[in-house]
């Protein structure tokens, strides 16, 4: 498929740096059996049949024993030749048995190349390739079963069904470019703005799914920030249901940025903790707070906390000055336990507020489900495939070509045009129309071994 690309024999351990109960070595590359054979000392392995056996050094000596399986190429992971040594879990062991793997040819697999070659040899799309990776990193239940459900294709799946649709509503349109005289009346009479419109609504729908599973894949970083002593700590505990940063009645108590990732109904947040705003002569706390501001810079959300009794007084003013225009955020109104005030939550002054008590924890189920509702997802994971910006990016791109091909139906070569680049960008999700230097950065981020 890629002419660039030579298949020389790769290797790596593809199990978990450290100890572990067994240990597993993954070797691709074309015309392996001789291969096996070294490394057993001559047995020849039956195809996808679990061999024991010795893995041998050059002199003979056993280097370790275990499971060698062999799966013959194009019946394999990465449509190669594929084999598997199942040692002893240990990283001596496993050095030794890769040192003996690159002895009898083979070199370092980079990373994500086992699963680069699977795309390659057409086992799997981009799509799917992406989700292998999802699936390992997958913070929650619900993004595991999601990339699972990429991995199967079933977000390809769509993908392919909008194409082919897309396909057969171009042929109908190049056609009429033959027959400039007759093309309006005759897409008219084939309706082909209806079939455009049906693509779009199919384009929405899919959309609407890949972007909740973005979101159950990347989550979101929030941001808690706040003058001294207002309770971004003790919120922070609350959220995480745990004592992860230190509380007390002194202002400055928070001097570095304080980390943690939650689930907030399986959706992954990474909650930020940060010193609290305010002028300061302390050349700690000084350092905290620009750690604050760079903490703000990465975030997606902002929780300005401010103590319920005095609201948003002239200092939180000059955070909020300070705060990028794009960072969405919620004031939070701390310790209503004080006062006597219920939770709630609310829109006041144009601003978003949730009044709560981080304290005694009422009201913070309701920031959480404020939460989730500011990223847009909408709580049923049910049937929803793991996706990716990069995914998103591609069909919103697609979408644009499609309401521009609306608005210019009658101007036939531009709405062929713009089907066409429609086609394009939904194959970029899929691997079918990309360029080489993406997939470099796509499967760089891969683990060595994958
Ligand atoms: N031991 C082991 N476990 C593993 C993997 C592995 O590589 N080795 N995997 C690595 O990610 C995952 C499983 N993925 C795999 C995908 C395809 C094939 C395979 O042999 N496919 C052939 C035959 C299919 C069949 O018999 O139906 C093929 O596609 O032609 C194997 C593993 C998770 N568990
Ligand atoms: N009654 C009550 N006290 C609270 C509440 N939240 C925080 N406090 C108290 O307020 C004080 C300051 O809380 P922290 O969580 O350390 O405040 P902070 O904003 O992290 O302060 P710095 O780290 O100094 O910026 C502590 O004595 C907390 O026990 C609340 O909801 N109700
Ligand atoms: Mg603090």
């Amino acid at each position: 498929m890629n002419l660039s690309y030579a298949p020389s024999t790769i290797a790596a351990i593809a199990t978990a740096p450290g100890r572990g109960g067994v240990g597993v070595i993954r070797v691709s590359g074309r015309d392996l059996l001789p291969f096996a054979q070294a490394i057993s000392g001559g047995k020849t392995p039956k195809p996808r049949y679990a061999l024991y056996t010795d893995f041998v050094a050059a002199d003979g000596s056993a280097l370790d024993n275990g499971l060698l399986l062999f799966f013959p190429g194009p019946n394999s992971f990465t449509g190669e030749d594929v084999i598997e040594l199942q040692g002893h879990g240990g990283p001596v062991v496993l050095r030794m048995l890769l040192a003996r793997c690159i002895e009898l040819g083979a070199r370092h697999a980079e990373p994500g190349e086992f699963t680069r070659r699977a795309f390659l040899n057409d086992k799997m799309d981009l799509a799917q390739a992406e989700s292998v990776v999802d699936l390992i990193d997958a913070a929650s239940e619900t993004a595991a079963r999601g990339a699972l459900k990429s991995l199967k294709g079933a977000f390809s799946g769509e993908i392919h069904q909008l194409v082919d649709e897309l396909i057969t509503l171009r042929m109908l349109v190049e056609a009429t470019l033959d027959f400039p005289e007759e093309d309006i009346d005759f897409l008219k009479a084939a309706d082909a703005t209806g079939k455009l419109s049906a693509i779009r609504q199919r384009l929405s729908r899919v959309q609407a799914t890949a972007r909740q599973g973005a979101i159950l894949r990347e989550g979101m970083h929030v941001v808690l920030v706040g003058e001294p002593n207002v309770g971004k700590s003790s919120l922070m505990n609350a959220l995480a249901g745990d004592e992860v940063a230190i509380v007390t009645d002194i202002a400055g108590t928070t001097r570095d940025t304080v980390r943690e990732e939650i689930l907030i109904d399986e959706v992954p947040v990474h909650v930020i903790d940060t010193a609290g705003l305010r002028d300061t002569d302390d050349v700690v706390e000084k350092i905290g707070i620009e750690r604050t501001w760079q903490a703000v810079e990465r975030a997606d959300v902002a929780l300005v906390l401010v103590d319920g009794r005095e609201g948003i007084t002239g200092s939180v003013g000059t955070i909020l000055a300070r705060l990028p225009e794009r960072l969405p955020r919620i004031f939070v109104f701390n310790k209503i336990d004080l006062v006597g005030e219920t939770p709630r939550v609310g829109d006041e002054d144009g601003h978003e507020v949730v009044h709560l008590s981080a304290a005694t924890h009422a009201g913070v189920d309701l920031l959480k489900a404020r939460l989730l509702a500011l990223i847009g997802f909408q709580g049923d994971a049910e049937g929803v495939f793991l996706a990716r910006e990069r995914h998103l990016d591609a069909i919103r791109r697609a979408g644009a070509h499609l309401d521009t091909a609306a608005v210019e139906w009658q101007q036939v070569e531009i709405f062929a045009e713009e089907l066409r680049l429609a086609q394009n960008a939904l194959s970029e999700i899929t691997g079918e129309f990309t360029a080489d230097d993406l997939l470099g950065v796509i499967f760089s981020r891969f683990c060595i071994g994958k």
